[in-house]
């Protein structure tokens, strides 16, 4: 089964991904908190005092299908602070998933020019497991399942993993029962999806919902969402909205990538992007969605 889940920090061949370049930053740049922060309690941006920090800087970032070298990504520029919510939308097949898998480090893709600083360092010289390590988390637009997995050994799994490359002692299944149990809360989900096989046989929306749970579990510096709205009836897109926005601080920032006005009522963003044929060509606020929403993509200038 191909599968690609750095954010869970499972075994990636990336070492053939041609988008791999030379790993030069040491670990120990990666602190604890980096990876855990949705976990903590949040100080506020006034607390901090301030400009809000820097997170991610995309600039002229352009990518080729691995395998057929078609040109997808040409020219994203995109700057993320700390504390903000970014929306990608964009018809179909403008490059909108592709942009976030590149941000990951997905193996299909092959970076061909620009670059991507995250916290400081560059992100393209860091391994997917890395980018997950130092605090990069992306919910797919179609999970995959794992046959033969329980949930909770996986998501168990998964942040030992994270907790062993941040030097910190692993949690046993009794403490990891502990941890994990009041997170389901969250997401609205009793306490048997626990037992259940990671994905399978979940309907659409149990599946966005586990999404939700592991970055609960995990945490994240930045939360890379791609259409968690796909596919929810109107109660689940209100849970999971709640969740992600109950995950939200001052310190991290979401980029989520939706085709619907409906998300973004409920989490909502500091600014909206417009991607057409692999480029960001308008930014603006939620007006931007609301005219989408009634006039569709002819109604957005640069378009
Ligand atoms: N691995 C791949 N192999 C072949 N074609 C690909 C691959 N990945 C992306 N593409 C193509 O690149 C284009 C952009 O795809 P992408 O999934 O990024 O679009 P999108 O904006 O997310 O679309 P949607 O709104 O439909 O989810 C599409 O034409 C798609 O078919």
């Amino acid at each position: 089964m191909a599968l690609f889940a750095p954010s869970i920090s499972l075994r990636i061949s990336s070492s053939t991904s041609p988008q791999r370049r030379r790993f030069v930053q040491s670990r120990h740049t990666f602190t604890p908190r980096a990876a855990v922060a949705v976990e903590t309690p949040s100080s506020s941006g006034s607390d901090r005092g301030g400009a809000p920090k820097l997170l991610l800087e995309v600039k002229e970032l352009s990518a080729v299908i691995a395998e057929s070298k078609q040109p997808i990504l040409k020219g994203v520029n995109l700057t993320v602070h700390e504390g903000e919510v970014h929306a990608v939308m964009g018809k179909n097949g403008s490059g909108k998933s592709t942009f976030a898998k590149v941000l990951v480090g997905h193996p299909d893709y092959e970076v061909t020019g620009g670059s991507i600083t995250y916290k400081g360092q560059d992100l393209l010289e860091m391994e997917p497991e890395e980018r997950a390590v130092a605090g990069l988390f992306m919910s797919f637009q179609t999970p995959v399942a794992i046959p033969g997995v329980s949930n909770i050994d996986f998501l168990n799994m998964a942040y030992n993993a994270r907790r062993r490359k941040l030097g910190l002692p692993e949690l046993g299944p009794i403490e990891f029962y502990g941890y994990v149990a009041p997170k389901l809360e969250l997401v609205n989900m009793k306490i048997d999806f626990l037992n259940r096989k990671v994905n399978e046989g979940f309907s659409g929306g149990e599946r966005k919902r586990n999404e939700i749970l592991q970055l609960a579990v995990l945490g994240a510096d930045c939360a890379i969402l791609d259409e968690i709205d796909s596919g929810l009836d109107v109660d689940a897109l209100r849970d999971v909205a709640k969740a992600v926005s109950g995950l939200l601080t001052s310190t991290n920032s979401v980029l989520m990538i939706t085709h619907y006005l409906r998300l973004l009522e409920f989490i909502k963003p500091t600014y909206i992007h417009i991607m057409e044929n692999g480029k960001i060509v308008t930014t603006g606020d939620i007006s931007i969605a609301e005219t989408l929403e009634r006039e569709g993509y002819k109604a957005i200038s640069g378009i």
